[in-house]
């Protein structure tokens, strides 16, 4: 498939290789749906929410209640996420897979299935158990059969969730074999205190993983409800043959545990961008993706991923809609 979308590439009317980059995400489309004549529509934004116990041991400068309060705003469609999702003309999708947050509107855009309320933290012992791993993976995948069964093309992934960011570097320095304090960075914010008891955190909680024989176990014990349903979430979509279109850091993250549990769990993935945290690059890597966009981006809630979609439009007409040399001169 790859080869012969090159081939179609390099056929077309323009010199081989003159759209760069556009061309490498061409292929990469091509590649994750197994077709030389890609969708990119319809496409839905999925943002996984959920809270982390290690936010109470002073890891960054934000309380657990602003998980909530992005929520509810990305109910009013009135949220970074939600005002990228709109401009690049996705649908929206919050799933709550582990907030803490109460009275949160139902109805449609909003799915409610905590698998627990926020993570114990992971700092003093395991964040979750493999039970509630499972289950959260299940409901990431439940995510993705539904989308591809509505006939999406594209999701586009994201999170909410304070605190995430310790839980991805954890995850992160596990799965790459990187150094902890190689993946800590700000996150959403920090002052020097914060940063030092952050990477103090992470490097004892990596410590206790790698010293876990049970993989899973390890990876549930640094995990959080929405980093294993964004894991479930991505192997499945793959599986559909979906475009799974990732984020940042903590999406990053899940990948990673979807790339270690599941053969395959990458196939439909593309990487939007690499971000400002300094870990991201580092997984990328060992995830064997190239990022198309390099904007500073240190946000999540899907932003980077919303970011890349008219380009993914670009390099979709690109493939269907070029005339060849050979139509062109004749030959
Ligand atoms: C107002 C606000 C909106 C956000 N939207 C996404 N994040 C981002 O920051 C959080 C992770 O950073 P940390 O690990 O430092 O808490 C996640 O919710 C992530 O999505 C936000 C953070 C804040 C404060
Ligand atoms: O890269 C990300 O996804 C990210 C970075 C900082 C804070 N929140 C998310």
């Amino acid at each position: 498939m790859t080869t012969d979308a090159k081939t179609r590439l390099d056929a077309l009317a323009k010199p081989p290789g003159s759209l760069g980059k556009l061309e490498r995400l061409a292929l990469r489309l091509a590649a994750t749906q197994g077709r030389l004549d890609p969708r990119t529509r319809p496409r839905r934004l999925v943002i996984f929410a959920g809270d982390h116990g290690v936010v109470a041991d002073g890891v960054g400068l934000w309380p657990s209640a602003v998980t909530g309060a992005m929520m509810r705003l990305m109910r009013e469609g009135r949220s970074s996420a939600s005002a990228l999702g709109r401009a690049a003309g996705a649908e929206f999708l919050l799933v709550d897979a582990g907030s803490l947050t109460e009275g949160l509107a139902p109805g449609p855009g909003f799915l409610d299935a905590r698998v627990g309320r926020g993570t114990a933290s992971l700092a003093h012992g395991p964040a979750m158990s493999v039970a509630e791993f499972d289950a959260a993976w299940a409901l990431g995948a439940r995510v993705a059969a539904e989308a591809a069964g509505q006939g999406i093309a594209v999701l586009a992934l994201g999170e909410m969730g304070i605190g995430n960011t310790t839980a991805a570097a954890a995850l992160g320095a596990l799965l790459t074999g990187e150094a902890p304090e190689a993946m800590v960075g700000p996150g959403a914010g920090a002052s020097p205190e914060s940063l030092a008891r952050k990477r103090a955190v992470v490097a004892a909680a990596v410590a206790r993983a790698r010293a876990e024989p049970d993989h899973r176990a390890a990876i549930a014990g640094l995990c959080g409800y929405e980093i294993a349903a964004l894991a479930g979430c991505i192997a499945e979509g793959s599986r559909h043959r979906l475009t799974v279109v990732l984020d940042g850091l903590i999406v990053g993250a899940a990948a990673l545990v979807a790339q270690r549990l599941h053969p395959g769990a990458l196939d439909g993935a593309i990487a939007a961008h690499v971000g400002a945290e300094p870990g991201h690059a580092r997984m990328l890597a060992t995830l064997g993706l190239e990022p198309f966009l390099d904007w500073e981006l240190r946000l999540g809630e899907g932003s980077g991923a919303a970011l890349l979609l008219p380009l993914l439009d670009g390099a979709a007409a690109l493939l269907t809609e070029v005339a060849t040399l050979a139509e062109v001169t004749g030959g």
